[in-house]
């Protein structure tokens, strides 16, 4: 009778906890919206397919209009504090970033290996770590890398020359994702995935798995809100799907036996790990094994869970920018003629090679670029944990050791003051004389310690895919795009019913 008595009372005692538990904020004198039971300020976003940036930047619109510095809102039964001032978040990125190293994700080695990757890695582990993988992302290399980027590009024009010919709308998001993949898949795996040509295929598929998420990898995700993270940790709590994680460990396993047994040299990301495995550092002379080696830097798995976030972290944010883009070139013909123009222009003075040089020079092209990160970034926070209690200047609040904290970079770049009309598309805003936003206001990469190492590589993989599409074509809204577009709650903004659109030679 008495574990009757205990099993009817839970319900009851998690009501009680929750309704304590939302008093967080108010307790410490700090403004929050109502949350909703068990949901917090996520239920919206959970039930109706609402994007969590319109939920932040309807908050912070508020807050700050108020003349507020900050503000807390609750991931289910998680407190989060948002700061709204660019003073404060300049100090919780950069100057006192020690109290906010890292990103607070949740993550178990032990279960989940390719977890164990550079966003998820805290402190010295994570710091050691980006030291060593920091060489992989020089200009050099990318430079290095940019060939692979435009021969991916190859079968994206015959794909869209077909569309052309047969006069039928494409959904570009699902193109370009396929072209990332191929090219991501190419660098970081170093294998063919012909995602371009094969919608089907299994790096694709893959791919999909992750970002879509499937029904196991859902509800750990929803139970991670709700556990602490020792408990989580203590439970072996599988967040990746196994089918998954088998899938790019094996790819890694067996292509880097490949190459280490025949000694194989290819200009891409897995090239430079397995150095880094083997030798502790990048060699000039590329060779990938040595009988003399004395220490390696990277374990198997290390290594194996680096070429899984790059693939991850590559793919989707780069296949998202270009798609805005293109969307925005769709509804300003203005704006896309003058991008032609530059890249034609570049291209005739570099005798019609396209090369990484050329595509540097592309200045409008770079505008273009930063404009749709702005409006549309990939990145709609910036999270971070506090892991050492951090009196917050300018007020009493002290943030206690674990607490999360987003950065709302969405809402950011849509506030008024830093950048105006700030709905308009207008790549001027990036022009020398027109930069006008303090420090801090323009985050598409993050920024401080924790900023995205890819940023180089990930801007010049869209440059690529967008200058190959605009050089050759002329782009317009299909019908079937629902506007005004809104974005689905997926973790990167994607337009709700897709972005589709007529293409035309030209
Ligand atoms: C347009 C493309 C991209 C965008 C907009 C983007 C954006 C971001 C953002 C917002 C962060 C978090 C930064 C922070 O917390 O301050 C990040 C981190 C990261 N990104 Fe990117 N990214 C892009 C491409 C790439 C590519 C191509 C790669 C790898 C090949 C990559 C690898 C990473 C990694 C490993 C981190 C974690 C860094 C760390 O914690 O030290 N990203 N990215």
């Amino acid at each position: 009778m008495f574990v009757v008595y205990i099993i009817a009372a839970i319900p009851l005692l998690l009501y009680l906890f929750s309704k304590w538990r939302y008093t967080y904020w108010s307790r410490r004198g700090i403004d929050n919206p109502e949350p909703d039971l068990f949901y917090g300020n996520f239920k919206k976003n959970n039930k109706e397919d609402t994007f969590f940036g319109y939920l932040l930047k309807e908050c912070y619109d508020k807050y700050k209009a108020q003349g507020k510095r900050h503000f807390g809102i609750f991931a289910f039964l998680t407190p989060v504090y948002i700061p709204i001032d660019l003073e404060s978040i300049k100090n919780i990125l950069q100057n006192d970033a020690d109290h906010f190293k890292n990103h607070g994700t949740y993550f178990n080695e032990d279960a989940d290996p390719l977890r164990a990757h550079l966003f998820n890695l805290e402190n010295d582990r994570w710091k050691n770590l980006r030291a060593k993988l920091s060489p992989t992302f020089t200009s050099g290399q990318i430079k290095m890398m940019f060939h692979t980027m435009v021969d991916c590009t190859k079968e994206l024009k015959i794909i869209l020359d077909d569309q052309a010919t047969s006069r039928n709308p494409i959904d570009i998001k699902d193109v370009l994702a396929r072209l990332t993949t191929d090219t991501i898949g190419s660098v970081a795996f170093g294998v063919n995935c012909n995602s371009l040509k094969n919608p089907d295929s299994e790096f694709r598929q893959y791919g999909k798995m992750i970002f879509e998420g499937t029904p196991s990898t859902k509800f750990a995700r929803i139970v991670a809100n709700f556990i602490p993270k020792w408990l989580f940790t203590k439970a072996g709590f599988k967040i990746m799907d196994k089918d998954v994680e088998d899938f790019f460990y094996n790819l890694v396993k067996d292509t880097t036996s490949y190459r280490e047994q025949n000694n194989i040299f290819r200009k891409d990301f897995l090239h430079l790990l397995i150095q880094l495995k083997n030798f502790g550092k990048i060699r000039e002379d590329g060779i990938l094994t040595n009988k003399e080696t004395t220490q390696s830097i990277m374990t198997f798995d290390e290594m194996a869970a680096q070429c899984y976030v790059f693939f991850i972290a590559g793919f989707e944010t780069s296949a998202s920018t270009m798609t805005f883009a293109l969307l925005e070139l769709a509804l300003n013909e203005d704006i896309q003629d003058r991008l032609r123009q530059n890249i034609n222009n570049i291209l005739k003075k570099h005798n019609n090679n396209l090369t990484y040089e050329a595509v540097m020079e592309m200045d409008y092209l770079e505008k273009v670029i930063q404009e749709t990160l702005r409006k549309h970034p990939p990145g709609t926070v910036l999270p971070r944990i506090c892991n050492k209690a951090y009196n917050a200047p300018n007020s009493d609040l002290v943030i206690q050791e674990g607490t999360r904290v987003f950065i709302p970079a969405y809402a950011i770049h849509r506030d008024p003051e830093y950048f105006p009309d700030p709905k308009k598309f207008d790549p001027e805003r990036f022009s020398d004389g027109n930069k006008q936003w303090p420090p801090f206001a323009f985050m598409p990469f993050g920024l401080g310690p924790r900023t995205c190492i890819g940023s180089r590589f990930g801007k010049m993989q869209a440059k690529v895919g967008l200058l190959s599409i605009i050089n050759n074509f002329r782009v317009t809204l299909n019908e079937r795009t629902k506007l005004p577009i809104t974005y689905s709650s997926a973790l990167i903004p994607t337009v709700k019913g897709g972005v589709w659109l007529n293409i035309e030679q030209i």
